[in-house]
């Protein structure tokens, strides 16, 4: 019996070109070019609205694009050469809902998308499938009986028993509690290692982006804002978007003069900048540092909040206009203290030319 997804290697790469779409009157997609190497977890990241989702669809099948080549390891599967439907693609999917079928029992569910299998090859394969999830002994209960994390798990081996070439994810842990998603997440990226899957996995949380994704590329109204590693979009952005999004940050607008940016926090060197560019500059939390004594900027503490091992301080700087946020360890400031200074962390302020973006 022919395999369904014989010819298809383990671990492929997913490339899209420019890929264009639209509902109505709605640009969706304005051309996103990006590719999924094999093996690698690469995580879709934007707010909503960002397209995310249409880009997974448009890569399963659901959706097809309206311009613009997906490519699976070299093969037009969509584009104006062809159309490959989903069932062809050897592209898994896995749901934000994971919704297993209530009145079948968890093999059966892990069966489910074997039947171009013979019976024993289809149960084999899904033994296997629940065995690498740690869920074999499970294997004759049915759905209800299983914790949220457990139903999880065995989604994702239904997902991965086809062996697809690659395992589209759609915001795979939104259903989890948070106590359970750190760990369905730890497990999840462990077997998508072993089984070496090429996975793509949509979130618009960034931490999560950044615990998951060997590479993350981050989306905003239907284009590719920038792609990298979490060390790459954390240290390095491109934009105050990308900025704001992997770090809680300060904001001052400037022009800059005489080779600086002036800023409450006192003046940032803009040395490759023209005089008058406007700038923003971004400063992270936790780069703030306040003392009680000592050089800096004098300001006075407006509120602050405890929040385990770490405080959320405001602070209004004289002549400064708006406050400024800081994120402190817990303990480290006076209870009661009042008049500060502050100095900040080279490392953590960002200079970005302003081109009408905001944050
Ligand atoms: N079937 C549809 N019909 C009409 N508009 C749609 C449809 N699907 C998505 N859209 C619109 O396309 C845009 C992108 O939606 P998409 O679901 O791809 O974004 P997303 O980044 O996945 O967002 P979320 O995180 O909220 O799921 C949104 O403005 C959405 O309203």
């Amino acid at each position: 019996m022919e395999r369904r997804t014989a010819g298809v290697t383990f671990a492929a790469r997913l490339a899209f070109e420019d890929i264009r779409h639209a509902y109505g009157e709605n640009q969706t997609l304005r051309g996103v070019t990006l590719t999924a190497e094999p093996g690698e977890v690469l995580c879709l990241l934007g707010p909503s609205g960002s397209g995310k989702t249409t880009l997974l669809r448009i890569a399963a099948g659901i959706e097809r694009q309206a311009s613009g080549r997906l490519l699976l390891n070299d093969r037009e599967i969509a584009g104006p050469g062809g159309y490959l439907p989903p069932e062809r693609r050897g592209i898994g999917l896995m749901f934000q809902d994971f919704a297993l079928f209530p009145h079948l029992t968890i093999l059966d569910n892990v069966r489910f998308g074997l039947t171009a299998l013979s019976r024993a090859d289809g149960r084999r394969e899904a033994m296997a499938a629940l065995d690498r999830v740690g869920m074999a002994h499970y294997a004759d209960n049915f759905p209800h009986a299983l914790s949220g994390g457990e139903q999880q798990r065995v989604a994702l081996a239904r997902a991965l028993a086809p062996r697809p070439a690659v395992l589209l994810m759609d915001e795979p842990f939104s259903g989890l509690d948070s106590r359970l998603k750190d760990s369905v997440r730890a497990e999840t990226l462990a077997i998508l290692r072993e089984a070496r899957a090429t996975a793509i996995v949509v979130t618009h949380d960034a931490e999560e982006a950044m615990r998951m994704g060997d590479r993350i590329a981050l989306l905003r109204d239907g284009l590719l804002v920038q792609v990298g590693t979490a060390e790459d979009l954390y240290h390095r952005p491109t934009s105050l978007f990308a900025a704001g999004f992997f770090s809680e940050i300060n904001v001052f607008e400037a022009a800059v003069a005489n080779g600086h940016a002036d800023t409450p926090l006192g003046p940032v060197p803009t040395p490759d900048l023209r005089e008058g560019t406007l700038v923003s500059v971004a400063i992270r939390l936790p780069g703030v540092v306040i003392s009680e004594s000592g050089a800096g900027v004098p300001a006075r503490i407006v509120a602050r909040r405890f929040l385990g091992v770490e405080e959320l301080v405001t602070v209004a700087v004289p002549g400064g206009g708006s406050s400024v946020d800081a994120r402190i360890r817990a303990g480290q400031l006076r209870h009661g203290a009042r008049d500060v200074s502050l100095t900040v962390n080279e490392r953590d302020i960002l200079v970005f030319e302003n081109s009408g973006q905001t944050a």
